[in-house]
């Protein structure tokens, strides 16, 4: 478990671009024998030129299945609805075709366990032939597979170029498939759980060079992760979910620092430090509602220490207003809260 610690700012950007994504009202539902059963209840989402979005939540609160709709992969067996423009285009949620020309060009992926991403009976040199066939414009030559495994932090490019998944350590295996996912030069990277297999040191390497790649190239990321620490050492804003909805969103170090929504505040009691003062672990009480068994005021009220008679009524995004100086001018600041923690709630 990484320690949180605040991040080195990175210089406020003069964005005058459109956000690269823009997404309002993503709902998705799965088919199931008792009917549809929403995964993603109307999220909004807003990723800008060369920021890092972390998106954080437990198990089940719908974190994969936002990014799936955001890369038009979402299973057969679900309905969807919502808006989504991403780098200028609008699109139609279940154009196949539109998001088959958006991904792995404007927008692609890597994921938690890059063995299974890899093909074992494939080079890495197999696999980027392939990926860089499919983005034709590129070319396919051996210059362009080694820079490419340069940009993504190899140094012994030819020993990896001719190596086999299982001849390459889990670090180097998650390079390739990064190196894979940049060969369309694409503007968006959506990461999920990119470093939750790998051993802390390469861990961290690993989250530096994303971090590299978004000042270098002004790529946009959303990472997904369990891990705070992991989110507040490298992400610009955070967005936590819960029961398929986002309850807390704005810029990381004011969000983890004062939070405004009980849930993100039991999210981070519930972690362990390795510096700082000794601390009993708080976990939050009792478990995430299933999509089938929503309560239907707030969703986490069941679980809420401040829970009160208002919170049977559904509760909307809504400005945080934080007295505190230092977060006067973080920017813009939203909990899902009737009740949201004052300044000086700390994690
Ligand atoms: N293909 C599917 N069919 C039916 N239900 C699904 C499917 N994919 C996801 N779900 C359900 O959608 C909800 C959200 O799942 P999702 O994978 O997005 O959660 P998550 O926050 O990414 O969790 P984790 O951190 O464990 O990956 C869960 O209740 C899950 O069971």
């Amino acid at each position: 478990m990484t320690v949180i610690t605040s991040s080195p700012a990175v210089p406020p950007r003069s964005r005058v671009a459109a956000p690269l994504i823009e997404a309002e009202g993503l709902s998705v539902s799965f088919a199931s024998e008792t009917g549809f059963l929403p995964a993603v209840r109307g999220v909004d989402l807003r990723l800008e030129e060369g920021e890092i979005l972390g998106l954080v939540g437990e198990s089940g609160s719908g974190k994969s299945v936002t990014c799936q709709a955001l890369l038009g992969l979402l299973p057969a067996s679900s309905t969807f609805a919502g808006c989504l423009r991403v780098a200028g285009e609008t699109l139609v949620l279940g154009d196949a075709l539109a998001f088959e020309r958006l991904r792995g060009g404007t927008i692609s992926m890597i994921f938690q366990d890059p063995m299974s991403a890899l093909d074992p009976l494939m080079t890495a040199r197999a696999h980027l032939h392939q990926r860089l066939r499919r983005h034709e414009r590129r070319g396919d030559g051996e210059e362009r597979m080694q820079e490419l495994l340069r940009r993504a932090g190899v140094s012994d490019t030819v020993r990896v170029l001719d190596a086999y998944p299982h001849q390459l350590s889990g670090g180097l295996c998650q390079r390739v498939a990064i190196a894979l996912a940049l060969a369309g030069e694409p503007r968006i990277l959506v990461a999920d759980e990119p470093t939750t297999a790998l051993d802390v040191t390469v861990q961290a390497q690993v989250l530096d060079l994303l971090d590299d790649l978004r000042r270098a190239r002004d790529l946009a990321v959303i990472l997904i992760s369990h891990d705070l620490g992991v989110v507040a050492e490298i992400c610009d804003r955070i967005a936590v979910m819960y029961a398929g909805q986002i309850v807390e969103t704005g810029p990381v170090d004011a969000v983890l620092e004062q939070p405004a929504h009980p849930y993100t505040l039991g999210l981070l009691e519930s972690r362990p430090l390795l510096n700082g003062p000794r601390r009993k672990l708080r976990a939050i009480r009792g478990a995430a509602p299933l999509p089938n068994a929503l309560p239907s005021g707030c969703a986490f009220s069941p679980r809420c220490g401040r829970s009160a008679a208002v919170c049977q009524v559904p509760a909307v995004l809504q400005p945080v207003r934080s007295t505190s100086s230092q977060y006067h001018s973080a920017g813009h600041r939203l909990a899902r809260c009737h009740l949201p923690l004052a300044d000086g709630a700390h994690g």
